[in-house]
């Protein structure tokens, strides 16, 4: 982002292309911005939204994102705008809200006591059934995928879920009829259970808050709705939001960056995007011509590349030149981190005023760079919610996840081993589309980074490595 003299961020200096400007300009009531990693997506949100809110004085602006990181970084970059007709808000954190608005009184399921219900209920399925699906802990993953998406889809009911195409969920692990008894008994077993406790997960939140739409909705007020990162929003969140805005919905979206268990199409949520209401951006304003290109090299192995889908933005490679990407193997963990650690000391003492992202797939993966980083004068922190600022100089420690959105001068991403990227444990024949999304994920990674970007492994490499075109990147072996 473009920073003041300050150093805090300025719309202003920013001198749009013709086409975010069109998208600025734009005056429809509904609008889709598709673009690639970097090519200005969230800065054509914030200006729409500046535009709205000096045009129309009356009208409340709303942006959503999915994930707390990136909402804690739009927040921060709309503070200039300064405005308090500008709510920037994560979806989930807004729709709880409204739920209590609307009187209901429920708490989230944690992580552990979630995963303690779904493995009960397998089980109990089990006992009457004794199907492979609920027999075998492999399928655990799959069975809480299963359930995000029926949620996601708002398919409650039985007979709803049985008939139901299900689209976007792979095709790796054999579903017939009896399955999907199977799966739904697991369901009913799951909410009984959530239901005793008083709590509800996550995906519950948007099936509640439409069932008690005429209690909170005249509280809602959204006026204009703006949406960052859609495509990792589900169906029935986002059909919510399409409700709630009287006047103006604007999503932005790169299903090319799609990292979440979400399936939908823009006509069953019951948005027009014919016409002059999408626009296309296809440059990258972020990363250097080597990073995206390599990043490029990555992405045609998506299915979406592949199969030539609609949603798919070709990438133009931009001509702002930089160093080279390097791929580094090390010989085991240990020296992996160490390797890590000396490099960004140097880094910084190189450039003081960098940000730099290490991400990986795992958070706890990096706890070594939590605690020695700073011992060597790098300001160091985790970003992770709302904690943490991707703007001030010095070592960033996220999740692959907790990245998407940001952008850092250089970025690590370390840990590039099988087992890691991609991520699995027991499930050895991957999904298709676990292994699509795992991908995205790297993508999304490698495209954070503004100018300089390494990679790191030790062990048996990621097969996305070998996915990518290897005359783009720089290869060095220490101690190899
Ligand atoms: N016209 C422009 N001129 C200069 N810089 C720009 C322009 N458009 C965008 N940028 C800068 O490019 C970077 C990427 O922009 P932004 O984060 O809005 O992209 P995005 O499409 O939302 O990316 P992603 O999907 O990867 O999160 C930011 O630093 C932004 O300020």
């Amino acid at each position: 982002m473009k920073m003041n003299t300050e150093g805090n961020f300025d719309m202003k200096e920013t001198i749009l292309t013709p086409k975010q400007q069109e998208a600025v300009d734009f005056d429809g009531k509904e609008m889709l911005i598709k673009g690639i990693a970097g090519s200005g997506k969230t800065l054509v949100l914030l200006k729409k939204a500046h535009k709205i809110l000096t045009t129309c004085p009356d009208e409340q602006v709303y942006l959503f994102t999915y994930v707390g990181t990136l909402a804690a970084y739009t927040r921060e970059l709309a503070a200039t705008i300064g405005s308090q007709r500008l709510h920037v808000d994560t979806f989930h954190a807004w729709a709880f809200r409204m739920l209590r608005r609307a009187g209901v009184r429920t708490s989230i399921v944690q992580n552990e006591e979630q995963v303690e219900m779904l493995r009960k209920s397998m089980s109990e399925v089990f006992r009457s059934t004794r199907h492979r699906l609920v027999a075998e802990e492999k399928y655990f993953g799959f069975l809480a995928e299963e359930i995000q998406w029926m949620k996601g889809k708002s398919l409650l009911s039985r007979e709803g879920y049985l008939a139901a195409a299900r689209v976007g969920r792979g095709t790796k692990v054999f579903v017939d009829g009896k399955a999907r008894e199977v799966m739904y008994a697991v369901f009913e077993r799951y909410q009984e259970k959530l239901q005793r406790a008083g709590k509800i997960d996550y995906d519950d939140l948007s099936n509640l808050l439409d069932a008690s739409f005429a209690k909170w909705s005249p509280y809602a007020k959204l006026d204009n709705v703006l949406i960052d990162e859609a495509q990792d929003l589900q169906e029935v969140q986002l059909k919510l939001l399409r409700k709630c805005a009287n006047k103006r919905i604007v999503i932005a979206a790169d299903q090319g960056q799609k990292i979440y268990n979400t399936s939908f199409s823009w006509r069953g949520i019951g948005i027009n995007i014919t016409g002059g209401r999408t626009k296309v951006l296809q440059n990258s304003f972020r990363s250097t011509q080597q990073i995206i290109s390599l990043a490029y090299s990555l992405q045609k192995h998506d299915p979406l590349y592949k199969e030539k889908d609609e949603e798919y933005v070709y990438p133009v490679i931009p001509e702002r030149q930089g160093p080279v990407p390097m791929l580094i193997q090390l010989t085991g963990h240990e020296e992996e981190e160490m390797f890590v650690v000396k490099a960004v000391q140097e880094l910084h003492r190189l450039n003081p005023n960098w940000t730099i992202g290490i991400l990986c797939r795992k958070k706890a993966s990096l706890a070594r760079f939590h605690r020695q980083l700073p011992l060597l004068g790098v300001p160091t922190e985790y970003v992770e919610k709302d904690k943490g600022s991707v703007t001030q100089p010095g070592a960033k420690l996220l999740s692959l996840h907790s990245a998407k959105g940001l952008e850092f001068d250089a970025v690590y991403v370390f840990r590039m081993r099988e087992k890691t990227v991609p991520l699995y444990d027991q499930l050895e024949d991957l999904d298709d589309e676990v292994l699509a999304t795992e991908r995205r994920l790297l993508y999304v990674a490698m495209t954070r980074a503004k100018t300089a970007l390494t990679l790191t492994y030790s062990g048996k490499r990621s097969r996305f490595i070998e996915e990518m075109d290897d005359t783009l990147y720089e290869y060095k072996g220490v101690g190899v």
